[in-house]
């Protein structure tokens, strides 16, 4: 008999069942920990980036299916983790890969969602499941290797949380305050406020010679102040930006003192920082390729997004012109970017203090890199504003 040195595993036969709030219901297979989970369903169109969604901390609550049809092909390894451990709560692809073609003495993707215990399903068809949540909206959904009737598992869903109104950041941001360290020599300090933030924006912070101080979401202005920070960062994050009263009060109250960049729920905030609101999205935009026009030059970013929520433009303030609102307390702010898809609010420039956000992800982990430069654009507004006080 021939031995066969690495054969294939064979295929889980463990049932799954996926469903709606709605009732709609797919059947698969667990490629991942046994349990019943709940979350809010939506569909991520990468082709790739899985490991960056799987544990980025913004996804907490969200079963998240994959559009592309295979997923799992090149594994899980250590330098791409977004966090330390997968952060969804489900997740859903056609088909998962059985033996990854990289990083094998790492982590292949069954493997890591049932070390991190995170219920997965394959198997089930995601263009219909897409479909219905792109007509209907973000449904609440459950999963589970338990619970495979679909009424019981339905009556649960209706019984779970959504996610408007969800307070999740304090789930996911630091306990203790923490400090990157500068790469290349220190040319400015930042206090990033943690509501959930990759690890790879903390590295694009630290590249910019960034003494990167990570404060828990519960900061208060003082705390940042102690800090003396030349700029403030307000991260990414889960769950309904509303939520988190402290971080916009600090904000607000930091405004005009300390030069202030956001990313996505750090934009949010930062919206209501300056006297806006925030509101949900039918499905979100979650993916890799959503055209941005950029207003300052009318370029196109093709750029990284992960959000359900979005800044009400109109909120902001008095209209003054076409993309710029008079707030009510911080001078105008003019909407810099806007999505091409939807004409939803990308991003925000105040004109009269010294802050801007984006909506999306110049990270890009996952996705295309064309945004990297508003770090550099942050670094340059610290170090204006520093210039000009000194
Ligand atoms: N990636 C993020 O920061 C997400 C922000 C917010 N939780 C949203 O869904 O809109």
């Amino acid at each position: 008999m021939t031995a066969v040195s690495n054969p294939l595993p064979s295929r889980t036969s463990v049932p799954a069942l996926l469903v709606l709030e709605d009732g709609s219901s797919f059947r698969g297979r667990a490629i991942g920990a046994a349990g019943t989970v709940f979350g809010e369903a939506v569909f991520n169109t990468g082709m790739a980036g899985y490991q960056e969604v799987l544990t980025d901390p913004s996804y907490r609550r969200q079963i998240v299916a994959m559009t592309a049809p295979h997923v799992g092909n090149y594994g899980l390894n250590d330098a791409d983790m977004e966090s330390d451990a997968i952060q969804v709560a489900g997740f859903v692809v056609r088909e998962a890969a059985r033996r990854p073609s990289n990083w094998r003495s790492q982590r292949d993707l069954r493997t890591a969602l049932t070390e991190d215990g995170v219920v997965g399903i394959e198997g089930i068809d995601t263009r219909r499941l897409t479909r219905l949540l792109r007509d209907e909206g973000a449904m609440r959904a459950g999963l589970s290797t338990e619970v495979l009737d679909v009424d019981a598992l339905q009556a649960q869903v209706l019984d779970a949380p959504g996610m408007a109104g969800a307070e999740l950041a304090s789930e996911v941001t630091t306990r203790e305050p923490y400090v990157l360290d500068p790469v290349g020599g220190r040319r400015l300090r930042v206090v990033a406020l943690d509501f959930g933030m990759k690890r790879s924006i903390g590295r694009f912070l630290a590249e910019q010679g960034a003494e990167v101080h990570v404060l828990p979401a519960s900061a208060t202005p003082d705390e940042v102040r102690e800090r003396r920070p030349d700029g403030l960062f307000l991260s990414n994050g889960p769950g309904d930006p509303a939520t988190v009263t402290q971080g916009i009060a600090t904000t607000a109250e930091l405004l005009g003192e300390v030069p202030t960049f956001g990313i996505c729920l750090g934009s949010q905030l930062l919206g209501h920082a300056l006297g806006g609101e925030t509101y949900k999205l039918d499905f979100g935009h979650h993916g890799v390729n959503q055209p941005v026009l950029r207003r300052a030059d009318g370029a196109v970013e093709i750029t990284s997004h992960n959000h359900g929520f979005a800044v009400r433009a109109s909120a902001l303030g008095e209209q003054t012109d076409a993309h710029t609102y008079t707030t009510r307390e911080h001078g105008r702010v003019e909407v810099s970017h806007v999505n091409l898809n939807d004409d939803v609010v990308e991003g925000l420039t105040a004109r009269d203090v010294p802050a801007f956000s984006v909506q999306y992800h110049p990270e890009a982990a996952p996705g295309p890199t064309d945004a990297r430069y508003l770090f550099e654009r942050f670094t340059r507004l610290v170090l204006e504003v520093r210039g000009a006080t000194a």
